[in-house]
């Protein structure tokens, strides 16, 4: 994925202002940054679904929203995107066919999905029933069907518990470990240092963008939310790129 003097404008104010990076295939991206920095629109970019001024987004060789992607970029938004009057399964399977999944293979794929996000025992819940943490997952195992070479995760732990958290952040790991590429935005810095590498953002701008060892380094603290604040609070003198 690669992402060249990105700009974009919402309700008239620059939100992304000449945004550029780029992503390996096959590893965990962090990308955080205060509320209201960009983060979402950034994701909106490189799936498509969101109008930009000028730059170029690039995912898996082409540009961000050519239809040949769509079976190959999974994207989950900070809100649910299930229909919550139709069980977990039924969602899965709905989705499975509007991805094109074929049919022999729709029952392997939703089994597959509800056991990564560990919703094996609420397969059968209706989604409007689930708690805001279980709905969530729902939300995930949706963009995970398809095992999709990009998958894009807007906060997908707010509302999990410690051990979800960590069962989750486990999962990632292991799609990456297979080929997946994962961008991941987050507020909990602890989920941070889980990542290979970290976008951080303000106001806009790219402030930062290297692995968690180089970031501790660079701020010459240990503890990953001091790094943020300090690179936040531009203390390091570290420029945008
Ligand atoms: N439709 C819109 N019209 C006007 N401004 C918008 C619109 N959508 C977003 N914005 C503004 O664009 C900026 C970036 O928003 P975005 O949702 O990308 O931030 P974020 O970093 O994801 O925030 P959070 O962490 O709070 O979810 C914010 O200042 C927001 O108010």
């Amino acid at each position: 994925m690669s992402v060249r003097d990105l700009r974009v404008r919402r309700g008239g104010r620059e939100v992304l202002r000449g945004v550029g990076f780029d992503v390996p295939r096959g590893s965990v991206v962090g990308l955080l940054g205060p509320s209201g920095c960009g983060k979402t629109t950034l994701m909106r970019a490189l799936v498509g679904v969101q109008i930009v001024e000028s730059g170029t987004v690039q995912v898996l060789g082409r540009p961000a929203g050519s239809p040949e992607l769509r079976r190959t970029v999974g994207y989950a938004t900070q809100s649910p995107a299930v229909y919550l009057d139709l069980t977990v399964q039924e969602n899965l399977r709905y989705f499975a066919s509007v991805l094109g999944v074929p049919r022999g293979a729709v029952r392997r794929e939703v089994d597959r999905v509800v056991d990564e996000v560990g919703l094996g025992r609420h397969r059968d819940q209706v989604a409007g029933t689930l708690s805001g943490g279980q709905l969530s997952r729902a939300s995930l195992a949706v963009a995970l069907l398809g095992a999709p070479e990009l998958v894009v995760l807007d906060e997908p732990t707010v509302g999990l518990d410690p051990v979800l958290r960590q069962e989750l952040w486990h999962l990632f790991n292991e799609l990456a470990s297979r080929g997946t590429t994962l961008l991941v935005s987050s507020h909990v810095m602890d989920e941070a240092g889980r990542c290979e590498r970290l976008l951080l953002m303000r106001e806009g701008e790219i402030l930062a963008d290297d692995t968690p060892a180089a970031l501790r380094a660079r701020a010459g603290v240990d503890d990953l939310e001091e790094v943020f604040l300090r690179l936040i609070a531009g203390r390091e003198g570290v420029g945008s790129r």
